[in-house]
């Protein structure tokens, strides 16, 4: 099934709007994970299986496999969610960005063998390279607009000619342009942080129903009820709010996974309480 429509099926069957971020740092395991071959697999399978009745989504951060030269563990990890949690979409986080030559192959990583439903990805080269992911119409191409740290505004806020001979801070020239030109196959959403609430509720003006990805709640301190008041759409979905390391070591200890649980269920009853 296409990415947007496993999407808003999964906001409907789980009564939930929250993404649950799958970022490994093994120094971070409980103590039990020590001495384990197949830890970052097996912590995040865990993980995984306390959380999924809670969320709308998984978000699997590939650097933090990758660095630990664990991409198996990655195929694996969406592997199972297919098998164990169908219905949930997989975004894999990325952030990709490069000529169309290379960017096509970007895409077959993440689309082929990691067999992601979505990716995000950066616009900072410029449509062509974003093409290869746009042109797989049945995925979801995430792509960064606002991002939630606190350098967001030295490039994504400097003021850029709108074509009308007026100005506008470049993330929001990079929503309009989305959603106009890039969003034919209608399978694109957008970043942006929960960081920035006022900028949630402008890119909401800008786009329309377009699905975002919120990071920042949790570890990053976003506020959660401006989050939802500011950037839900008229239905009260549109987005995916995501959370990582406040979900994954919610506990140090052996109830990991049951900690884990309670973050993400606690997070998905905030989120509706302002919907
Ligand atoms: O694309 C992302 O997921 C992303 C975009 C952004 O603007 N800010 C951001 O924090 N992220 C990712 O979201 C996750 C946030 O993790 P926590 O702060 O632990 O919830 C990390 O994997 C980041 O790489």
């Amino acid at each position: 099934m296409a990415f947007m429509q496993a999407l808003r099926d999964r906001w409907s069957a789980a009564d939930s709007l929250v993404c649950v971020g799958l970022d490994p740092e093994p120094s971070k395991f409980p103590a039990r994970f020590r001495g384990d071959d197949d830890a970052v697999f097996n912590f995040c399978r865990d993980i995984v299986d306390a959380t999924a009745r809670h969320a709308c989504a998984f978000k699997p951060q590939i650097a933090h496999f990758a660095a630990l030269g664990a991409e198996s563990a990655l195929e694996r990890l969406v592997a199972h969610i297919h098998d164990a949690h169908p219905g949930v979409p997989v975004i894999l986080d990325a952030k990709r960005g490069d000529i169309g030559s290379t960017a096509q192959h970007y895409a077959a990583e993440a689309f082929d063998r990691y067999a992601a439903d979505a990716v995000t990805a950066n616009p900072y080269l410029g449509r062509d390279s974003v093409q290869p992911f746009l042109d797989r119409a049945d995925r979801g191409v995430v792509i960064l607009c606002r991002t939630s740290n606190p350098g967001a505004s030295d490039l994504q806020d400097l003021v850029v000619a709108d074509g009308n001979g007026a100005g506008r801070p470049l993330y929001q020239h990079v929503a309009a342009t989305i959603a106009r030109d890039w969003n034919g196959h209608g399978n694109c959403a957008l970043v942006v942080g929960a960081t920035w609430p006022d900028q949630l509720r402008e890119v909401r003006a800008i786009v329309g129903d377009m699905p975002f990805l919120v990071p920042g709640v949790g570890a990053q301190g976003g506020d959660v009820e401006a989050v939802v008041r500011n950037a839900r759409t008229a239905d009260g979905t549109g987005l995916m709010v995501s959370s990582s390391r406040a979900i994954l070591y919610a506990s140090p200890g052996d109830d990991f996974a049951d900690a884990a649980a309670d973050a993400a269920r606690t997070l998905k009853e905030q989120v509706n309480r302002y919907r």
